[in-house]
Formats: structure tokens, sequence, C-alpha cells
């Protein structure tokens, strides 16, 4: 049997949701605050991905992740048998992570501002690719070896149902719709929740077609 996909046409209705979603006294969702640059930002993933492609890495528990990933900027972040780290080559080519693109920059420090986080530098950019099914179980962002910057992230095409918790990974989720465009930013007091993506549904989106990109962006201590 034909397997059914729904085709997301909301992109045709108005977005009625405000513009800014205070989520917790350090995280604030923006919705559609990168629509206007999405093609602009499709494009830049595509140069990045030319120079370090996208590849499934592999966890510390020996398991394959479901979601795509690659980076750019003067770090990247990789998981492997060993476990987590950042580094400055990747070790899929031996070269060192494409140049962060000024829009990135630009949109993930604008973000963060609208967010009331005025200092913002990343110098770090994990791309995220999700087919229908890829999930991104619960975690905390704390590879950084510091927390006193925020976390912005953007998602574009297929939308995810993200999983915002507590401090303890036991805590309650609460379920956030991510649309195309929308931007997240948590700090301060929120930095360290624990987050993740249910499976991404099925679909196909006007820019992306079967693809959820998330593009997160962080600071690492050098
Ligand atoms: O895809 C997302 O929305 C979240 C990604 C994430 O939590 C991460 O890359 O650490
Ligand atoms: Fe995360």
């Amino acid at each position: 049997m034909k397997e059914m996909t729904s085709v997301q046409m909301d992109f045709l209705l108005p977005d009625t949701r405000p513009d800014h979603v205070q989520l917790d006294s350090g995280a604030v969702l923006l919705p559609g605050f990168a629509l206007q640059d999405a093609k602009t930002c499709m494009l830049a993933i595509d140069h990045i991905t030319q120079q370090a492609p996208f590849r499934k890495m592999s966890t510390p528990r020996g398991g394959q992740m479901s979601v795509a990933m690659t980076c750019c900027g003067t770090f990247g972040w990789v998981s492997s048998s060993h476990g987590y780290s950042y580094t400055k080559v990747n070790p899929s080519t031996g070269l060192p992570w494409p140049k962060m693109p000024a829009i990135f920059k630009n949109l993930a420090r604008k973000a963060a501002q609208k967010a009331g986080f005025a200092e913002f530098h990343p110098n770090t950019c994990l791309i995220n690719a999700y087919s229908p099914g890829a999930r991104m179980g619960l975690h905390q962002d704390r590879d950084e070896g510091c927390i006193d910057q925020p976390v912005v992230s953007l998602s574009f095409g297929l939308e995810a149902i993200f999983l915002w918790g507590g401090l303890k990974r036991t805590d309650p989720t609460r379920p956030i719709l991510l649309k195309d465009g929308d931007a997240l930013v948590w700090g301060g007091p929120d930095r360290l929740r624990f987050h993740g993506v249910k499976p991404i549904r099925s679909g196909s989106h006007i820019r992306t077609g079967a693809t959820r990109f998330n593009i997160t962006f962080r600071f690492v201590i050098p």
C-alpha cells in the first residue's frame, strides 16, 4: 500500500502565534523569527555540507544516532564510542570545520538579544538533519565547558515536537511545537534543562522536502 505523507501547507495560513513566548525565566520561543532568512540559511547549509558532509555518528553506548549531523565554526561537536567532545578538526575529513556564515552568526546573536541575552558570541554551530522518524533523546547541553552563554536553536522545514524538561532527567516535560523559521533560546537558570525531540512525523515541506533542519549555536571554552 502507498504510504500516506502529508504535505505541510500551513505556510498558506497566517501564523497567529505571538512573536515572543516566554517559556521560563531564561527560555524564549520566537515563532517565525528566521523565516525571512530561511532560503539563505538553506543555501548556507548546502555550502557547508559540500565541505563537511552530514553523517550519522556513533554513540558512546554503541548505537547510531538517527539524526544526521555536521558542524561549522571554530569548534564542532563530535560523538563516538569514546564519548562526546568538541574538536577543531572534523574527524571525518581531517579538515577544520567550515567557517560559520555571517547570516548564521547574525541570526543567532539577534535571537539571543531578543530573548534577553545581550552577550552571545557563538563559536560553534551544530547542524542537525532529521528525516521522518528521527528523534533526539532527553539530554542536557553540557559539553561546552561553561554555561554563561545561552543556546540558540533555529528550526527549518518539517515541524517537530520539542520536549522541554527540567533540571532533572525525571522532571516532567512540556511539548513545544517548533515550526519552520522558529527560534528557541535558553540560558541563565534554564541553560541546563533537559530537552529532546520526538520522532519527526512524515511529511513534505515546500522548501526542505522530507527533512527538518535544526541549527544550534553555543559558546565553547577554547
Ligand atoms: O533539534 C532540536 O530542536 C534540538 C537539538 C538539540 O537539542 C541539540 O542539538 O543539542
Ligand atoms: Fe540539545
